[in-house]
């Protein structure tokens, strides 16, 4: 049998994003509107968009091999799979997503402890329902199937429990957070079996090191420079590295060239001081990946 894996596209808040991601990482997906089979141009992937929701399931069951979803679904889910590894981005930005207690911004609730007898809706039911236990509080915890902000405005419940990533639908709703319950980043998961698969661990590995290397590149670029030989020891000594700047001689001359990888809002701050330290011809330029 041909090599294939089969991987799990989420579907939803994270879907846009992800296809990024792998676009930068050297795959590009396509999605068309009405199909749950994305292409892609790897002969040795076939994509399937599954929600966050069921990434876990099916990941554990071997119907795909591997896939990706927020760490919230998948512990939610208690999936019996392996976590590959971590990707900090959300829907429409490289921090992670947050799930909060929510209530209306006049309450006069302050805490969780406030919410003795309290009917709370939420889609992530197991974890509110744990998290109020472990503290001794007794609540109600209804399901909701979205919109559900909307429920703590119209009154059908006295709290929720949501995720927000950048505050603005809670703001909107005129809602205040009570507390955060937990983070949640998108994490690759991959079924046991396909683990220890040599072909697909390694075909997941080289998914999973693209992916992440994608992700570091962003926000970070590259500088160059021409320096004299005896303000080498100046410079370097201001230059943010990865681990160290990189010095190499010019042919037939006293002067190198001085190169390092570092967080683009660090360049403003060192480019004067790089002028002033006798740096000359200071290029930067940006990053697709870093491995
Ligand atoms: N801004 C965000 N809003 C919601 N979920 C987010 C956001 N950013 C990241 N996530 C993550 O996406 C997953 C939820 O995916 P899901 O597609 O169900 O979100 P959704 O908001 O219900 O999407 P949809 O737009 O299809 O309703 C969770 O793992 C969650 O942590
Ligand atoms: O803090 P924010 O950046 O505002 O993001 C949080 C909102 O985004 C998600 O909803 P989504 O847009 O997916 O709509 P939905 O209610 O249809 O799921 C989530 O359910 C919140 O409502
Ligand atoms: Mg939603």
């Amino acid at each position: 049998m041909e090599n294939l894996l089969k991987l799990g596209v989420p579907k939803g808040s994270l879907e846009n994003a992800t296809v990024e991601l792998f676009k930068k990482a050297g795959w590009q997906i396509s999605i068309s509107s009405r199909s749950y089979f994305p292409g892609i141009d790897d002969k040795e992937i076939k994509c399937s968009l599954i929600r966050p929701q069921e990434m876990g399931k099916y990941v554990e069951r071997g119907t795909i091999d591997v896939g990706i979803a927020g760490r919230d679904w998948i512990r939610e889910n208690d999936s019996d799979v392996v976590e590959v590894c971590e990707m900090v981005y959300s829907k429409v930005s490289r921090r992670p997503a947050r799930w909060v207690l929510v209530v209306n911004g006049d309450s006069k609730i302050k805490g969780p402890e406030d919410l003795n007898g309290a009917t709370i809706s939420t889609e992530l039911v197991g974890f509110t329902k744990r998290y109020f236990a472990e503290r001794n509080i007794s609540v109600n915890v209804e399901f909701s199937w979205g919109a559900t902000e909307a429920k703590v405005v119209e009154g059908l419940c006295d709290a929720i429990v949501e995720v927000t990533e950048t505050g603005s639908t809670i703001k909107a709703n005129g809602l205040r957070i009570v507390t955060e319950l937990m983070e949640s980043v998108p994490v690759m998961v991959a079924n046991k079996a396909s683990w220890e698969d040599p072909w697909k661990r390694e075909k997941i590995q080289q998914i999973a090191t693209l992916l992440q290397s994608a992700l570091r590149a962003e926000g970070m670029v590259g500088l160059k420079m021409n320096a004299p030989q005896d303000k080498v020891a100046a410079i370097t000594a201001v230059i943010p590295s990865l681990k160290s700047p990189t010095v190499a001689n010019h042919y037939n001359s006293d002067w190198v060239s001085i190169e390092s990888i570092m967080p683009e809002q660090e360049v403003r701050r060192i480019v004067p001081e790089l002028i002033k330290l006798g740096a000359e011809g200071i290029v930067e330029y940006s990053l697709n990946k870093i491995i």
